[in-house]
């Protein structure tokens, strides 16, 4: 069974419409093609029923994924208008919906859930049951078809939620005889290298690990970025839903993201109590902040690749401008990561180089191929690391709570990951960074053109610091004299940390 559309509905017409009643008759009657324009071979939509009351011209109308119900009543109405106006002065003033249900085939039911305009769903043999509640504007707006789309993703979801992302192996590194066995955070806390910060998930650096990270950052730059023409630029770190919203992220990003409100007001006086009640009791007092402040405006940076797309954003770009190259480090991302201790593979806030490149769809996979190089370069003859690079479901999916990999092929992301000896054998290997080709995605979200009208692409790659580090600390331990010659001789002498008593 496939999806089934059931609509009852009526035109409000100016005037009694009922001498119209023959007119409407013909119109409905040779509508046929009308309702199917569009569809394959008796897959349109028909009118079930129809009558006219004075100034009411009721219809029920079915149909199936094609001409949906809800078009088909917007089809019928640019058909009849312009007859019922010229010969019968009779104008349609709008559409009442009076009831709309959806059925829609699925192997089990969906959880309790709230969806806006649908004001029931049930469960019956095979299929879900919806009953929407919609007036015209919705109709117009494509709210039953944004509706549907949702139900669907959550009824595909019960099926693929149980399969494993998506994974298979590129390249794998020879394994490699790994000396050092430790956890390289607990060794770092132990050395003073670092330690953790007063929010949840946050380390601070000392020197030592300052220069480990800075010596990662040069490799980057002076062996990657450089030579591959990349250009430094600063993106914004405070992330507007306006831009998530551009960027997808507003689908799903709600479970990670820190969020961020603005005062209500910065007047002084507004504030005086807060001020006063913390002098007095030495106390914050949170829940009467929470009145002062205004409804989250977005969250801190996330994916850090979005909000450089207010850059191109609404831009046409003459085509010698392209591949346009450049990168970001200028400041930390938050995430709301899952609960309890973990070290510093898993933060809420890190350190990340974002890598960006758009392009035609030849300079954007000719750029990620480029870089794949590089990498291999640095993991094989500078850090030396054991390592493999995987396809796996692209990030801005994940992001999005979709699996499965995208319809488009080399359209998606490569995860670079490498195991941890303290793990053990069979420890989980960790992702340290990606490269991902993300298909026309970001310039299409946010209205980004080239000259000659040639579809424009893009692609990121995220460089993890802190993943960087746990993966080559991990690997090669925290003393210098076990660190490959090439990389030493990058880091330099690593400075004196603080001892404390
Ligand atoms: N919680 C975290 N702690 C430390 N590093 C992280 C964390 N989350 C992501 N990263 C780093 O950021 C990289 C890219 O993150 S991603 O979500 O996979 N991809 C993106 O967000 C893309 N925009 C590319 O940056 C990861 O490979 C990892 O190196
Ligand atoms: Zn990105």
């Amino acid at each position: 069974m496939d999806l089934e559309f059931d609509l009852s509905a009526s035109f409000r017409t100016s005037a009694d419409a009922s001498a119209a009643r023959d007119t409407l008759e013909s119109l409905f009657n040779d509508a046929e093609n009308l309702l199917s324009k569009g569809a394959p071979e008796g897959q349109g939509a028909r009118i079930a029923h129809w009558n006219v009351e004075e100034d009411r011209i009721n219809l029920q109308i079915l149909s199936g994924r094609y001409v949906r119900a809800h078009d088909a009543v917007l089809r019928l109405r640019k058909k009849i208008a312009p007859e019922l106006g010229k010969k019968f002065h009779v104008g349609i003033r709008g559409i009442e919906v009076h009831s709309f249900t959806i059925k829609i085939p699925s192997e089990a039911d969906l959880k309790e859930i709230k969806i806006p305009f649908v004001t029931n769903m049930e469960y019956k043999d095979g299929s879900i049951l919806l009953t929407l509640d919609v007036t015209e504007s919705e109709i117009e707006k494509r709210i039953p078809d944004r509706i549907l789309t949702l139900i669907e993703d959550k009824i595909a979801a019960l099926t693929y939620g149980g399969k494993a992302e998506h994974w298979n192996l590129l390249w794998q590194s020879e394994e490699k005889k790994q000396p050092f066995k430790l956890d390289p955070t607990q060794e770092m806390m132990k050395r003073g290298w670092i330690k953790r910060g007063a929010s949840r998930g946050q380390w601070i650096h000392g020197p030592q690990s300052t220069r480990l990270f800075r010596a990662f950052e040069k490799i980057v730059v002076e062996e990657l970025l450089e030579p591959l023409g990349y250009r430094e630029m600063m993106f914004p770190k405070l992330i507007p839903w306006e831009v998530w919203k551009k960027s997808g992220h507003a689908k799903g990003v709600y479970p990670e993201i820190y969020y961020v409100c603005p005062p209500k007001t910065r007047d002084p006086e507004y504030w005086e109590e807060i001020s006063d009640y913390y002098k007095v009791t030495h106390e914050v007092p949170v829940s009467r902040i929470k009145e002062k402040i205004g409804d989250p405006i977005g969250g801190m940076c996330y994916a850090q690749c979005p909000p450089f797309w207010v850059f191109l954003q609404g831009e046409t770009i003459a085509n010698d401008q392209f591949p346009i190259k450049v990168f970001d480090r200028s400041g930390t991302s938050h995430r709301y990561e899952s609960g309890g201790i973990h070290g510093m593979e898993r933060v809420d806030e890190f350190h990340r180089i974002e890598i960006l490149w758009t392009g035609t769809p030849e300079q954007v996979t000719k750029a990620s191929n480029q870089l794949q190089e590089k990498y291999k370069h640095i993991f094989n003859n500078i850090l030396d690391l054991e390592w493999r690079m995987a396809w796996v479901t692209p990030w801005f999916m994940a992001q999005e709570g979709l699996a499965g990999v995208s319809q488009q092929n080399d359209v998606g992301t490569i995860d670079y990951e490498a195991p941890l000896p303290y793990r053990g054998k069979d420890g989980e290997w960790l992702e340290f960074q990606n490269v991902s080709v993300n298909g026309n995605k970001y310039p299409s979200g946010f209205n980004v053109k080239c000259q000659s009208g040639e579809e424009l692409w893009s692609g990121c790659s995220g460089v993890g610091l802190e993943r960087w580090a746990s993966v080559f600390l991990a690997q090669k331990g925290l003393d210098p004299e076990g660190w490959p010659e090439e990389f030493r001789k990058i880091v330099g002498e690593i400075p004196e940390g603080f001892s404390f008593l």
